[in-house]
């Protein structure tokens, strides 16, 4: 049986969404179904911007950053006439199921569709912040730790050329997964996040690090990097900068990498994931399922129910975190001989 299926990317772009529509309508058109595109998100939904979208629109997309249906945050979904509206489009154009590519923002939306509506509802993971319970990885979120990683090696050549102490910050909202991966990938001798810091102990933790800095300059370090996360310390990480130099008398400059983290091709890894979610999408309307996310673990596809998805649950490795703060941190490193 033929169905209409739409697709759309909501919330902040990830590196692999593009992949992702590519890997939908070209399983899609397999089975045979008709697919559309809402653009610019809910706001396009609302709006009813649609278009039909066919296997020349997706050629040549799968190596761009961004989105090819274009994304948007929309204050209206957060509405019941927002989502009353988003239903009637959905119905006056005989939509049978509707794919979401984004953030746990945006499954939030297609929960309060799917309360409305008696299509399916597919929610696919795509967000550089890989804060979505029910997949051991979100869409773009290897791309923009890559892409931090190479910004920040960048940063180390300079700093160590000027002995330098930087502070990094990272993108992630509330979660530390970018901030926690990319500092251990980095080598940072100092990594701050929402995981390892407590603001009870802002002011312990700020002679901490001033010690730290001190002592890494007597033993002739180099430099030194403090990876830290947005949204973290209390009045944001440049205040953090000037305490930090005015307690050690040392310059500690910040480098915000901001939206060049959301950018760039995606990596390999962020392609094939958005191949597979896509395809298993498309498979899991054909077999009738809805309100759900595809979601990865262990190398597997699995289909999670969208509200356990929301849940904020997921934690960064309990491993690395041990490893960071009790090992590799330049205050726990010790010669044996
Ligand atoms: N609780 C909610 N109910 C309905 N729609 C929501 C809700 N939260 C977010 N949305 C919709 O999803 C969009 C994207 O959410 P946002 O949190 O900005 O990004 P992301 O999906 O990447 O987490 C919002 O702009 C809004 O349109
Ligand atoms: O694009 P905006 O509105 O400035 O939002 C910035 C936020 O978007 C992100 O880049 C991605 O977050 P989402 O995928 O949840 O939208 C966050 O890391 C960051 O806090």
């Amino acid at each position: 049986m033929t169905k209409n299926i739409a697709i759309l990317t909501s919330g902040g772009d990830a590196p692999g969404m593009n992949a992702a529509i590519r890997a939908i309508v070209l399983a899609g058109h397999r089975y045979q179904y008709k697919i559309f595109g809402f653009y610019h998100g809910y706001n396009g939904l609302i709006n009813n911007e649609l278009k039909p979208l066919a296997i020349s629109d997706v050629e040549g997309v799968i190596h761009r950053g961004g989105t090819l249906l274009k994304s948007a945050r929309c204050k209206e979904m957060r509405s019941k006439t927002g989502v009353s509206q988003a239903v009637n489009v959905l119905l006056k154009n005989k939509i049978d199921a509707l794919i979401v590519i984004g953030g746990d923002g945006s499954f939030n939306g297609l929960l309060a569709i799917h309360e409305q509506w008696q299509g399916q509802v597919i929610g696919i993971p795509g967000t550089i912040d890989n804060d979505i319970d029910g997949t051991d990885f979100t869409i773009g979120f290897s791309t923009a730790v890559d892409t931090a990683l190479s910004a920040i090696d960048k940063i180390r050549d300079t700093a160590d050329a000027f002995e330098r102490v930087f502070l990094v910050e990272l993108m992630g909202r509330q979660s530390g997964q970018i901030t926690f991966n990319v500092g251990v990938s980095c080598a940072a001798e100092k990594v701050l996040s929402f995981e390892n810091f407590n603001i009870q102990q802002e002011q312990e933790t700020l002679e901490q690090i001033s010690t730290q800095i001190q002592t890494a300059k007597q033993a002739k370090h180099s430099s030194f990097l403090i990876v830290i996360a947005e949204n973290l310390w209390p009045n944001g990480s440049e205040a953090l900068a000037k305490k930090l130099t005015s307690m050690t008398g040392i310059d500690c400059t910040l480098c915000t990498l901001g939206y060049i983290q959301r950018g760039g091709s995606p990596v390999a890894k962020d392609r094939i994931l958005a191949t597979k979610m896509g395809v298993s999408a498309i498979q899991a309307i054909s077999q009738g399922k809805s309100n759900i996310m595809v979601g990865e673990q262990n190398n597997a596809i699995c289909l999670i129910p969208l509200t356990q998805a929301v849940e904020h649950n997921k934690t960064v490795s309990p491993l690395l975190i041990d490893a960071q703060e009790n090992i590799l941190a330049l205050s726990k490193q010790t010669d044996a001989y």
